[in-house]
């Protein structure tokens, strides 16, 4: 059976990467893929990793039908067994349930891939026509972290470094991005809801505990993950 399947997680989890190594395997065995992604930072018409693969892709204008692309390119003796999106949080509704048709009416499997969430937290509209369509929901497995080393849940927009509340739904950019310029960090909910990333939480890379040294017995418990480098041991009360 055909599905419409919807990969997600925060931004530098993998999404894209996952996404090109689907391609690749498919394309492997002689199946016929069509790409599409929008807004991806490497440029129009490109699906990026920030592993350094990259894939020609159709761009998704705000007009593109899914459906009458795909058909336009059937009938004119194309052919497509499946078909990748990436940046899918940008897509309108209305193209999502294009998409969803494609699967049903065209038997066409349909990969999904964005991050279901914006800077403050909400869902982005496509990414809720996906969750609501979707055959299934995959999260990516390798998580990405939070700088106090729990998973990270939470995409923060930044602006030197600070989290920034306002501003609108889309702008494109990248983690780890210069100071002075809008960025973003990926956070832990607990860390997000305290609008505290890594640069005022003054902290560096996660540093790993050291080997125990004998503790009197007496000595309060650390708890598991929490180095004697870990910024919420030293700042106590974040
Ligand atoms: N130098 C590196 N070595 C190994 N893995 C890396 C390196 N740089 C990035 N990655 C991996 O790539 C992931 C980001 O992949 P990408 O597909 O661009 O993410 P997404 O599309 O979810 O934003 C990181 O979480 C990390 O696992
Ligand atoms: C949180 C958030 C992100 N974006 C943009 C920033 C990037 O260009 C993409 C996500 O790309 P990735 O491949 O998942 O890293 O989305 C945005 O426009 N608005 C936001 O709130």
């Amino acid at each position: 059976m055909p599905e419409l399947v919807f990969f997600s997680g925060t931004m530098d989890c993998g999404k894209s990467t996952l996404a090109l190594q689907i391609e690749h395997n498919r394309s492997a065995r002689g199946l016929q893929g069509m790409i599409f992604t929008r807004n991806d930072r490497a440029g129009t018409g490109r699906l990026s990793s920030r592993l350094g693969l990259v894939a020609e892709a159709v761009e998704v204008a705000e007009d593109l039908d899914f459906q009458h692309h795909l058909v336009r390119h059937l009938t004119a003796g194309g052919r497509t067994d499946y078909v990748i999106v990436d940046e899918a949080q940008f897509l309108a509704p209305e193209q999502v349930e294009q998409l969803a048709r494609v699967v049903d009416d065209l038997g066409i499997d349909v990969y999904a891939f964005g991050i279901a969430t914006d800077f403050r937290t909400r869902l982005f509209p496509g990414s809720q026509r996906l969750m609501e369509l979707a055959d299934r929901l995959e999260t990516l497995q390798v998580e990405a972290l939070c700088w106090c080393g729990a998973r990270a849940t939470h995409n923060a927009r930044t602006v030197g470094g600070r989290m920034v509340v306002e501003g609108a739904q889309v702008v494109v950019g990248d983690v780890g991005e210069p100071s002075g310029e809008v960025g973003y960090e990926v956070l832990c909910r607990r860390h997000h809801r305290r609008r505290l990333t890594a640069a005022s939480a003054g902290a560096g890379a996660l540093s790993p505990d050291v080997l125990p040294v004998d503790e009197p017995t007496s000595a309060p418990k650390v708890p598991p993950g929490r180095g004697l480098s870990d910024p919420l041991r030293r700042a106590g009360s974040h």
